[in-house]
């Protein structure tokens, strides 16, 4: 028998809703997907008219559903934002050159303005040079913070208040976690704040906070998007990806543990 939308009751129901369980039609996914990022874009006061916003690129899934989104949105419900995509060439040969590739298509489908900072013109070495010479042991902790400056410095040239990230439920979900095994407490409370401003007090924010992974990848796969897909080659010894399957293990049980609102 064929299961009706739980949602439109009109349409066939062709996914599982990772949030909510809920079998619903791809129409109403897309828009209930839509609606939750704007509401939690409204809600939280992200942005205010005339912002000069610029998305963090890595063309995987997670910043290319973003772009699609915050381009999306921001017509759809007259933000007024000034939109632009930013990327860092961290300088890792067979990855990150591959997904810059991904950027530069993103850049031409959405109609955007690209800017790439690259380690090599921020810091005069890449990480391919850094691994050579230190190895695989805490490489993504020292990538993770350059990083973070190189977009600082890539919005103070762009001229942009904002910097968007697609950081989504799950990566925060084991950030706690990972706070928790280290007894971090200060960034505890820090990392699940949906804003945040760097050094440089450009504002920084999640749109993608409350968004499941599973959802993301769904919404990627079912409006074709064009993402890049292979994990970092310097990132098999990160110590995340102890948190990561760890919290998989749990959400097998229990779905709501990544964010334990939506379920009993
Ligand atoms: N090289 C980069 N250039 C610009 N932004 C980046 C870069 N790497 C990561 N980010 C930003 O940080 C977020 C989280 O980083 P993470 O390491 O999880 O990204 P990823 O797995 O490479 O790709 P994605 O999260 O887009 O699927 C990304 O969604 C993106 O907004």
């Amino acid at each position: 028998m064929v299961k009706l939308c739980g949602i439109c009751e009109n349409e066939r129901a062709i996914l599982k809703r990772p949030k909510t369980a809920q079998q619903i039609c791809k129409t109403c996914f897309y828009h209930v997907f839509e609606t939750e990022i704007h509401h939690t874009i409204i809600d939280n006061n992200l942005f205010k008219r005339g912002d000069r916003v610029a998305i963090a690129a890595s063309g995987g899934k997670d910043s290319t559903v973003l772009a699609h989104i915050m381009k999306t949105l921001n017509e759809r419900h007259n933000y007024g934002l000034d939109l632009s995509l930013l990327s860092v060439d961290e300088g890792i040969t067979g990855y990150r050159d591959d997904s810059l590739e991904t950027v530069k298509r993103n850049q031409q489908q959405y109609e955007l303005p690209l800017k790439i900072v690259s380690y090599q013109e921020l810091y005069n070495w890449s990480m391919d040079d850094i691994v050579k010479e230190v190895g695989l042991k805490n490489n993504c902790t020292f990538c993770g913070v350059f990083r973070r400056q190189a977009l600082d410095r890539g919005a103070v040239m762009l001229g942009v208040d904002h910097i968007v990230t697609g950081h989504n439920a799950d990566d925060i979900a084991e950030t706690v976690l990972m706070n928790i095994l280290r007894g971090d407490v200060a960034r505890l409370q820090r990392c699940t704040e949906i804003v945040t401003a760097g050094e440089s007090m450009i504002r920084r924010s999640k749109p993608f906070k409350y968004t499941y992974e599973k959802e993301i990848v769904m919404y990627a796969y079912f409006k074709k998007l064009d993402y890049f897909s292979t994990e970092c080659i310097y990132s098999p010894n990160a110590y995340r990806g102890h948190a990561r399957i760890f919290l998989k293990d749990l959400e097998a049980v229990r779905p709501s543990a990544i964010i334990g609102k939506q379920f009993p």
